[in-house]
């Protein structure tokens, strides 16, 4: 959205003329435009540009439905994605997403060098150049006269095809010699391999998905890209550690909304509702606590797990890191080690969360020139607060841990009071797709009805 408004002021439809001309198949792009770049103005200095009798509310509204008919999202999402940002920086944002990421490479360094690479891509005609001062293995391709994901040094497995966002968590995790990593839900491969060649093919890396056709295309870039350390495997990362635990590093790239890839993929801007961000928050939340119980705290040289999602919202970010923190009490956040993003946010929209949440970072399309994306580091320390008598200190009785007689420790399960709707209307849900007769919701018996 370029250009200035030289049109002179134009009429803030009232909330039923909205509706209306929704209804008639909504405004041209042009008046979008225009309508656009008024409320911007107008909410950036309210007190002196709004038209008499015209609240805040009613220009940010429609500012909303605009942003929503312009760049083709739906009402939920439009509103959420602007909640993240004030008003002109919510436009930026929204245009990024127009805009194809630069497409991007990381040299496979147990196959070659990154100067050698370029210099060989070079030759074949590819004008590249490093990604930033950041990553030593990145490298922006500006323009190729062959597809890059099929010339003779791809198929030799001398590079992976990586957004640069995805190398970000690999970074945070740092995964040192030796070590044995689990990458819980990690297909198509683009972080296992990174991890695998920072391990220099030493140690292991456990590389689970869920998805088992999913798993073909990792299999398939372990080989290519000569991982001889990586087992594949094929479980619910809930099962976690229960099939297998005592990580020394464990990272969680989570499945998400993907609301940091709508350049690559427009289908979410319609095809994300509410509901969706409530299941994918609940996984999200199931998840985090298996990767942390993955991890032993008695590692030497480790002891970490890397929380990363390619969404920018919320929901599947802070409030999911907020919540492992409150349900563990022996995990606290670190610093992630990368160079640059914006702090996560300690407070939003009425939640508080921990302070330390603004060690984690966001990375953002408008301001980063990359996929948006989300990085938390935890230290996973001991259970410390454990009696021999197998009493509850007073510590643990506030934290996620109870013991019980035998003196065992005995997880805190996910379905706590605050996700009783969200178990609630999953199990609805499952009993609808068995054909089950579905009860009626449950009206909530503790607020007492006015
Ligand atoms: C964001 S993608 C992972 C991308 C991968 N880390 C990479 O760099 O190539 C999320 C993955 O989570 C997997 N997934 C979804 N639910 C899962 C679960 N319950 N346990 C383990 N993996 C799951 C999906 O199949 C998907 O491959």
């Amino acid at each position: 959205m370029d250009g200035e408004d030289e049109d002179g002021e134009i009429p803030l439809p009232t909330p039923e003329e909205r509706e209306q001309e929704k209804k008639s198949g909504g405004s041209d792009v042009n008046m979008l435009q225009r309508r656009m770049r008024l409320c911007v103005r107008v909410l950036g200095n309210f007190k002196k540009l709004h038209a008499k009798g015209r609240s805040r509310s009613e220009y940010l509204d429609q500012l909303i439905s605009d942003i929503g008919s312009y760049y083709g999202y739906n009402d939920f999402l439009t509103e959420k994605l602007s909640q993240l940002f004030p008003v002109a920086e919510a436009i930026e944002f929204f245009e990024a997403n127009e805009v194809a990421r630069p497409v991007t490479i990381r040299t496979n360094t147990l196959r070659t060098r990154r100067r050698d690479l370029a210099q060989t891509l070079v030759n074949r005609g590819v004008t590249l150049e490093p990604i930033g001062k950041w990553t030593n293995v990145g490298l922006q391709v500006f323009e190729s006269g062959v597809p890059i994901g099929a010339t003779p040094e791809y198929l030799a497995g001398h590079y992976m095809l990586q957004a640069a966002s995805s190398f970000l968590p690999v970074i945070a995790l740092a995964p040192q010699p030796n070590e044995r990593i689990l990458d819980m839900a990690s297909a198509p491969g683009g972080k296992t391999t990174h991890i695998a060649a920072l391990l220099q093919n030493t140690g292991v890396v456990f590389a689970n998905d869920a998805n088992q056709a999913r798993t073909k295309s990792l299999t398939a870039n372990v080989h290519r890209l000569g991982c001889k350390n990586v087992i594949v495997c094929s479980y619910d990362g809930r099962e976690f550690p229960r099939v297998i635990g005592g990580f020394d590093r464990v990272l969680l790239d989570a499945p998400c909304s993907g609301t940091g890839v709508i350049s690559k993929d427009s289908s979410v801007k319609v095809n994300k509702s509410e509901r969706d961000f409530h299941l994918l928050a609940h996984l999200q939340k199931q998840l985090i606590l298996c990767a942390i119980d993955s991890v032993s705290p008695d590692s030497k040289t480790g002891g970490y797990l890397v929380y990363s999602t390619c969404s920018v919202t919320v929901d599947e970010n802070e409030a999911v890191v907020d919540y492992a923190l409150r349900k563990r009490s022996n995990v606290k956040l670190v610093d992630t080690g990368l160079e640059f993003g914006r702090e996560g946010f300690t407070r939003f929209r009425g939640k508080i969360f921990n302070p330390s949440l603004n060690l984690t970072r966001r990375f953002y399309p408008h301001v980063h020139n990359m996929d948006g994306f989300y990085v938390a580091k935890f230290k996973v320390e001991k259970r410390t607060n454990i009696r021999a008598n197998g009493r509850v200190s007073e510590d643990t009785k506030k934290g996620a841990v109870t013991v019980d007689d035998d003196g065992e420790q005995e997880d805190v399960a996910f379905d706590s009071e605050e996700d009783r709707p969200i178990l609630e209307e999953a199990k609805r849900t499952r009993m609808k797709a068995k054909g089950l007769r579905v009860p009626p919701r449950k009206v909530d018996t503790t607020v007492a009805p006015a």
